[in-house]
């Protein structure tokens, strides 16, 4: 393992592996829910441009929403007259036992209405065999309360809600217990992933680092207990809205392409620029190479916005904050005595690159002691514990029990 104090300027990944791993986890798949098991399915992801609708032998019975500050992750339930290990043209007879589908989809938050208007043609496709239960919408995040009216009324259906912190710690509990392949490391050194099913013995206490907008630090220490022990204005959205005005990108993903071209050491003040090139302080651990100051150099270099390169603006500050993250977390985990750091949100977008500054951070500063975790669905946390607190109570939805 490097020693190098986390915060260098350049990391020594491959791309072949960075390619591979970012393949591997592009869109967030599908799951499969039955009485046995949970799976993953592993096929084509969904975004909300390509949002495939469920066919007319498929009913969607359950729909959750998790509208936070940035993002509205929807999920919905298919129950399905296929499983996953037929083929497509194989129809079950026994309908209701054989579990179901679920989908994930997000759509930015200022494009709510995109967002209930999917809802709505969901449930009006489900609303048309009058014999069918009403579909029940479960909603948590901020938006819960923001849109609850509005939701209520333009959907026409009842509209449960949910606390965001519960439902993202049932959710990361049901995910890291019940489905294999879901959670994973990062090698430091390679960035290669390791899936294993069981990485530790002590289940709890773990902790939740959840970077959406803004960071939520969360102490779990049984399946529904936890408490909110910290957090950070600075998130996801403070990457996402920096970069914008900082950068041509228009989009999230743009921008943390962008970042995979830059050289922060164009704006960022390095140990080796205060003490001369080649020279670090290396007493304290401080390479030439380390990042001093974060966009330190900017000004003394006096250029104007437009004469810095976008892709070195998007690789400082994607660095700045994400190393920012993992220190916090790191001082969390020490002061409350856990070694396990689950991180979720959207904001890691299963970039190589956040990954790999995240479990540095966590590595170097625990003197290798702490694990840091990652999860293939770790935007949808939330809404996933939403569905469960409602498939739960309802008998009609399959659900494997946490082991
Ligand atoms: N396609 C995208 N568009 C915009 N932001 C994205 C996208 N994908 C990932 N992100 C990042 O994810 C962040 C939002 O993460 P997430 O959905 O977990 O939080 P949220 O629920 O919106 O926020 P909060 O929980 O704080 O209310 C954004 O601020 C941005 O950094
Ligand atoms: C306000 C929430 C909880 C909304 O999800 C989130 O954006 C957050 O945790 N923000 C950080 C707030 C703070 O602790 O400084």
């Amino acid at each position: 393992m490097d020693t190098n104090k986390p915060g260098l300027r350049h990391s020594q990944i491959s791309e072949e592996i960075i390619e591979q791993v970012e393949r591997q986890l592009a869109e967030p798949p599908s799951l499969w829910l039955n009485l046995t098991g949970a799976q993953i399915l592993e096929e084509e992801g969904q975004d909300s441009k390509d949002i495939v609708l469920p066919n007319n032998r498929s009913q969607v019975t359950h729909i959750a929403i998790d509208i936070g500050g940035s993002l509205a992750k929807i999920l919905y339930y298919v129950r399905d007259t296929t499983s996953p290990s037929s083929s497509s043209s194989e129809v079950h007879e026994n309908v209701s036992d054989r579990g179901g589908r679920l989908s994930f989809v997000k759509f930015e938050t200022s494009k709510i209405d995109d967002c209930i208007q999917l809802m709505k043609q969901l449930i009006q496709d489900h609303a048309r065999e009058s014999r069918r239960k009403p579909v029940t919408v479960m909603a948590t995040g901020g938006g819960a309360y923001k849109f609850y009216d509005r939701m209520s009324e333009e959907l026409n259906v009842e509209v449960i809600r949910e606390d965001e912190m519960e439902c993202l710690i049932k959710g990361l509990n049901y995910l890291v217990s019940c489905i294999p392949g879901e959670v994973f490391m990062l090698n430091p050194e390679t960035c290669e992933m390791a899936f294993e099913e069981q990485f530790h013995d002590e289940k709890y206490p773990h902790m939740l680092v959840n970077i959406g907008s803004g960071v939520s630090i969360l102490k779990v220490t049984g399946p529904s207990k936890f408490e909110r022990i910290g957090g950070s204005s600075l998130g996801g959205g403070t990457l996402w809205g920096l970069l914008s005005l900082l950068t041509h990108a228009s989009s999230y993903d743009e921008m943390l392409e962008l970042s995979k071209k830059g050289d922060n050491a164009a704006v960022d003040m390095l140990v080796g620029d205060i003490y001369g090139e080649n020279v670090g302080y290396e007493r304290f651990g401080l390479k030439d190479s380390t990042i001093a100051s974060s966009f330190g150099k900017v000004f003394r270099e006096n250029k104007r916005l437009d004469e810095f390169l976008p892709e070195d603006i998007a690789r400082s500050l994607l660095l700045a904050i994400s190393n920012n993250i993992g220190q916090i977390a790191y001082l969390h985990a020490q002061k409350h005595n856990v070694k396990n750091i689950y991180f979720g949100g959207s904001f890691i977008r299963n970039h190589v690159q956040t990954m790999h500054t995240l479990t540095y951070a966590i590595k170097f500063w625990s003197n290798q002691t702490m694990n840091a975790y990652f999860l293939r669905h770790e935007g949808y946390l939330g809404v996933f514990g939403a569905f469960l607190k409602y498939a739960r109570a309802e008998s009609n939805v399959p659900v494997p029990p946490i082991s």
